[in-house]
């Protein structure tokens, strides 16, 4: 298994399916968890700041993932909500959910028993194991993970790839209107979660200076220097 968390825009989603991909694992994108369990409470018209009340609706929502990194939807029950899931409602609603400790403890206990599910039974033509990426799997949802990985990115960078990404542009215009919403959203991520400094026997691994097929292969990198070295 690897486990990989980092900031906004560090390349998380789009690396780790790639590396998933090629290593023929399943693929687990926990961010989307937590998003699906906001969308749900902005359907539901639950009051975001009663931390009771998010638990509760959160522990009733039906989350279900696609775990193939070709494959890699969101549902809720039968509603596919992989598109849904991104809206700048969501986003800007997300860290006040994924705050509450009883939500974060339901969505942990979820994320291992998928873990757990693609380590012992692979999908067909896949080997046992996953890829995960999120904020705290290599801290809390597995830090036993024999692959721990800390991704990360200048800001600078960072605020680029989002403004290309969501924008179509990384222009100073597009970059300033995508700041507030990045480094907003990862200051109060980082009161939940540790995911800017590496934990001990965690590898960092900076994309800074590396292009999208560059990082996707250090990682891979990482993965066999492990697989290679007795545990
Ligand atoms: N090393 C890289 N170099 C250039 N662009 C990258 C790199 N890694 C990711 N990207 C691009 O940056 C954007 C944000 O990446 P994403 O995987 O969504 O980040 P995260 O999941 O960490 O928020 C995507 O458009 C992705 O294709
Ligand atoms: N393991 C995780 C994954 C995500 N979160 C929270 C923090 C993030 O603001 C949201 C959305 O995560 P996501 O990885 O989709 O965010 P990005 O927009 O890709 O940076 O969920 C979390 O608290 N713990």
């Amino acid at each position: 298994m690897v486990a990989v968390d980092g900031p906004s825009g560090s390349g998380k989603s789009s690396v780790c399916r790639a590396a998933a991909d090629r290593l023929r694992t399943a693929y687990l994108d926990t961010g989307a968890m937590y998003r699906a369990a906001t969308w749900s409470c902005l359907q539901a018209g639950v009051d975001l700041t009663d931390g009771a009340a998010v638990a509760a609706h959160v522990r009733s929502v039906p989350l279900v993932m696609g775990t193939d990194p070709h494959a890699a939807t969101t549902a809720v029950g039968d509603v596919d909500v992989t598109e849904a899931v991104r809206s700048a409602e969501v986003t800007a609603a997300v860290s006040a959910v994924a705050s509450v400790p009883a939500v974060r403890a339901d969505l942990v206990l979820r994320q291992r028993a998928l873990i757990d599910a693609a380590c012992a039974v692979p999908a067909p033509g896949r080997r046992p194991g996953v890829v995960v990426e999120g904020r705290d799997i290599t801290t809390v949802v597995a830090p036993q993970a024999p692959v721990r990985v800390l991704l990360t990115a200048r800001e600078d960078v960072r605020l680029a790839r989002r403004a290309r990404q969501d924008l179509g542009s990384a222009d100073s215009g597009a970059v300033a209107a995508v700041r507030d919403a990045v480094v907003q959203r990862d200051l109060v991520d980082s009161r939940t979660t540790d995911f800017l400094v590496a934990a001990d026997g965690v590898v960092t691994l900076d994309s800074s200076d590396l292009d999208f097929e560059g990082t996707v292969v250090a990682l891979l990198g990482i993965v066999e220097h492990v697989a290679a070295v007795p545990q």
